[in-house]
C-alpha cells in the first residue's frame, strides 16, 4: 500500500576528491570532484522505508545545489506519498513553478538539479513501497513484453579483455594530442570495434566541424557536445557538416530540460541522445524526452559516469528499451567504472552489459559510513584533506 506523510526532508553535501587524481576531467572540467546533492526522504508509516535521491555535481557547486533543495522542501514534508505519486504531473509542476524559485530557472540551473534530486528520492521511495525496481515500476505501468536485456556500454581501452566493444576518447584541448591518443585508441581495438569523441562544449561551431574533420580519419561514431549546450542551431550546423564524414553529434548531458531536448529533435541537430538521470527533473521529465525521441526514432544512449549516475540511468534504458523504443540498435548506456562501491545496490556488468537491477528502488541509496566520510566538509575525509591544504 503506496502511502504515507513525507515528515523528514534532510539534504547532504558529498564530495569524492577526485579532483587529485585528475579522474573524470576534460577539455573543460579540468579539476571535478564528483560530488552529490543527496536527499533523504522519511515518512510517518514506521515501515522503515527511506527514499533516497541524487543529482551529481561537482565540489563547491554542490553548496549551491543543497541551498536548492532546502528552498523546495516545503513542497515535500507533510505531503502524503499517496497524494502526490496520485497527481505526480501535477506535483512535478508545483515543484517547477515555485513562483519565486522559477525565477532563478526555469527547470534548469541548480534549482532543477535540486529538483532532480528531491523527485528522484519521492521515485526511490515510491518503487520501495511497491516492492519493486524502478525500471518495473516504470514498465508495469505500460504493456509488458519480454525481452532479452543486453545493454551494450563503452569504456576504456584495457576494458578489451572483460568484452568491451565500444569506447569514448576525450577531445577538444589540443589537436595534436587528440590525433595521438585517438590514433593509439583506434590502434588498440581495430576497426571494427566503436569509437566516440567527447569535446565537453570546447569548440564553437566552424572549429567544431573543422576540428572533426581532422580527426575522422579515426572514424568515430559520434562527436559528444562539440559545441556550448544551448546552441541548438549550431549543433543542426555541425551535424550537416559531419554527415558526409559519417559522424554524428550527441548532446544531452548538459541539456537544460525537455524544451531543448525538443528543439534539437525538431532542428535535426543530434543523432543520438544523451538523457542524464539527474539533470532533468527525475523520471518524470526523462520520460517525455524518452518518448519524444521514439517519435523522432533518434536513439537514447544516456549519459553516466559521475556519482550514481549508472545506478539510476539502468532502470531509465531497460524501461525504454521494453516499453519504448523496443531496440538495441545503435543505442548504448555508458558505463564508468567509478565509485559504485559508495552504492547499497550498485550496478551489476556482466560481459560489458548492464544486469537489470533486482531490488526494489531506484538504486539511489548510499552507503552511511560513504556518506559520513565524504561529506563536505566534517566528513573524515575532507578533514584529512582540508588540514593537509593548511585550512
Ligand atoms: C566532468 C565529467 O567527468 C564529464 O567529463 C563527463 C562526460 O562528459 C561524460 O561522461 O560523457
Ligand atoms: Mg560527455
Amino acid at each position: 500500500m503506496v502511502g504515507g506523510r513525507i515528515c523528514g526532508l534532510s539534504v547532504r553535501d558529498v564530495r569524492f576528491p577526485t579532483s587529485l587524481g585528475g579522474h573524470g576531467s576534460d577539455a573543460m572540467h579540468t579539476d571535478p570532484d564528483y560530488s552529490a546533492a543527496y536527499v533523504i526522504l522519511e515518512t510517518d508509516v514506521g515501515d522503515g522505508l527511506k527514499g533516497y535521491g541524487i543529482t551529481f555535481t561537482l565540489g563547491r557547486g554542490t553548496e549551491v545545489v543543497v541551498c536548492a533543495v532546502n528552498a523546495l522542501a516545503h513542497h515535500v514534508l507533510s505531503k502524503d506519498l499517496r497524494d502526490i505519486v496520485g497527481d505526480f504531473r501535477g506535483f512535478y509542476r508545483q515543484l517547477t513553478s515555485d513562483g519565486q524559485l522559477r525565477w532563478i530557472g526555469p527547470e534548469k540551473g541548480a534549482v532543477h538539479l535540486a529538483t532532480a534530486a528531491v523527485l528522484n528520492a519521492v521515485w526511490d521511495l515510491w518503487a520501495k513501497q511497491e516492492g519493486k525496481p524502478l525500471w518495473k515500476l516504470l514498465v508495469d505501468m505500460k504493456y509488458c513484453r519480454k525481452v532479452k536485456l543486453v545493454k551494450k556500454k563503452e569504456l576504456c581501452t584495457e576494458a578489451l579483455k572483460d568484452g568491451w566493444t565500444r569506447f569514448k576518447v576525450k577531445v577538444g584541448a589540443d589537436l595534436q594530442d587528440d590525433i595521438r591518443r585517438c590514433r593509439l585508441i583506434r590502434d588498440m581495438i581495430g576497426p571494427e570495434k566503436i569509437l566516440m569523441m567527447d569535446a565537453n562544449q570546447r569548440w564553437d561551431v566552424p572549429e567544431a566541424v573543422e576540428w572533426m574533420s581532422k580527426l575522422a580519419e579515426f572514424k568515430p561514431l559520434w562527436i559528444e557536445e562539440p559545441t556550448s549546450p544551448d546552441d541548438i542551431l549550431g549543433h543542426a550546423t555541425i551535424s550537416k557538416a559531419l554527415v558526409p564524414l559519417g559522424i554524428g553529434v550527441a548532446t544531452g548531458e548538459q541539456c537544460h530540460n525537455r524544451v531543448i531536448f525538443k528543439q534539437l529533435l525538431q532542428a535535426k541537430a543530434l543523432q543520438f541522445l544523451q538523457i542524464d538521470s539527474c539533470r532533468l527533473g527525475s523520471v518524470n521529465e526523462n520520460l517525455s524526452v524518452l518518448l519524444m525521441a521514439k517519435k523522432f526514432e533518434i536513439p537514447v544512449c544516456p549519459h553516466a559516469g559521475g556519482v550514481g549516475l549508472c545506478e539510476l540511468v539502468q532502470h531509465l534504458i531497460i524501461f525504454d528499451f521494453i516499453s519504448v523504443s523496443a531496440s538495441l540498435k545503435n543505442r548504448m548506456c555508458e558505463y564508468v567504472d567509478h565509485l559504485h562501491e559508495h552504492f547499497r545496490y550498485p550496478v551489476i556488468i556482466k560481459k560489458a552489459s548492464y544486469m537489470p537491477p533486482k531490488d526494489a528502488g531506484y538504486s539511489t541509496e548510499m552507503k552511511t559510513d560513504s556518506v559520513q566520510k565524504h561529506q563536505y566538509p566534517d566528513g573524515d575525509v575532507w578533514k584529512k584533506l582540508l588540514a593537509a591544504q593548511g585550512n
